[in-house]
């Protein structure tokens, strides 16, 4: 396992040239030490989980009816000090779930880390052992690299822009690609354990798969996808909605493995815009149905609107 101290590690300058060779390299070795600060992270939230940390006790506190334990605030650091340590702060920014400021608004840096210490909070408390960590590296508003642990499986996987998604255990390091040849009826559709609203409900109940299962943690959906064992992801924002460190790394996962993932209207995501919310419906997919599948979605909710009419993506 890669889990040697990073501290060690050299600055290296970063080329806004994205497809030059020198840059490839260079987010070569960036992939290097995230992968290094991911086992490390899993390793340090896997104490918790297990309660062989030095102080165990989770401490669950809530901020704006999200659960936040002592878990959550000591990997954020870990991976902060880590990454910081290694790449600095001048030409990289730093947004982590548990550090950022709903005022802090949009990071002027042109790469920004966006980090999920612990993804799927309320299933790591609950022990379903669906949780993840996120860490993306984007670049003005689109994920250029990403890491995503599973800590219960020993997984993690990654993915750069343009070089394919990987998973790595100690088995070594194999390539993703995901295949399509069902038809829609047969699709299996992971969706949220705990954040779901009338609004979803009516969509899941009116979408011709039906094959449905409940996931905690986004990253835990998407890997069931890039591993084939399931096929779509819906997300549906409610009063609150997903943020960009929920999204941003488990995307790059999942359209590196040859999947797509997209609003209902087809549009790409975007991150650090301003607004770290994720609004509206969003729909990952191993590709196939998928843009079939976001024009019923959005015909679905069309209708439930009609019927209740206090219906909105933001209310
Ligand atoms: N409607 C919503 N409002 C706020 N957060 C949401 C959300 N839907 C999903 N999320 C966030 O997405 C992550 C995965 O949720 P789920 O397991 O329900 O799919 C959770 O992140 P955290 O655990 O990092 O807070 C959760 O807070
Ligand atoms: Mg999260």
């Amino acid at each position: 396992m890669l889990c040697k101290d990073i501290l060690t590690v050299e600055y290296f300058p970063i080329h806004s040239n994205l497809f030059s060779d020198e840059f490839m390299k260079d987010l070569s070795e960036i992939l290097t030490i995230a992968r290094e600060v991911g086992w490390g992270a899993a390793s340090l939230l896997s104490s918790y989980y297990h309660g062989t940390a030095e102080e165990p006790n989770l401490d669950i506190k809530y901020k704006d009816n999200e659960p936040v334990t002592l878990a959550d605030l000591a990997v954020s650091q870990y991976i902060l000090t880590k990454l910081q340590a290694a790449l600095g702060n001048e030409e990289f920014g730093y947004i982590s779930e548990e550090t950022y400021k709903s005022q802090h608004g949009q990071n002027s840096h042109e790469w920004v880390w966006i980090i999920d210490p612990l993804d799927g909070t309320r299933d790591f408390i609950t022990k379903t052992g669906e949780y993840a960590i996120h860490i993306a590296l984007v670049q003005g508003t689109r994920p250029v690299l990403a890491v995503v642990v599973i800590p219960e499986t020993k997984k993690l996987y990654y993915a750069t822009k343009g070089g394919g998604t990987f998973v790595e255990s100690v088995n070594g390091s194999y390539p993703l690609k995901v295949t399509a040849n069902k038809p829609i009826e047969d699709l299996t559709l992971v969706v949220s354990r705990s954040h779901r609203n009338e609004a979803l409900e009516y969509l899941l109940q009116n979408l011709p798969c039906q094959n449905q299962k409940a996931i905690g943690s986004v990253g835990c959906k998407i890997t069931a996808i890039v591993e084939q064992q399931a096929d779509i992801y819906i997300s549906l924002s409610g009063k609150s909605a997903p943020k960009d460190w929920d999204m941003a790394a488990p995307e790059l996962i999942l359209t590196e493995a040859g999947g797509k993932f997209t609003h209902f209207n087809g549009q790409p995501l975007e991150y650090n815009t301003g607004d770290i919310n994720q609004w509206g419906g969003l729909l990952a997919s191993n590709s196939q149905h998928h843009e079939i599948l976001c024009q019923k979605a959005e015909q679905t909710l069309t209708k439930f609107a009609s019927q209740d009419g206090d219906y909105t993506v933001k209310g």
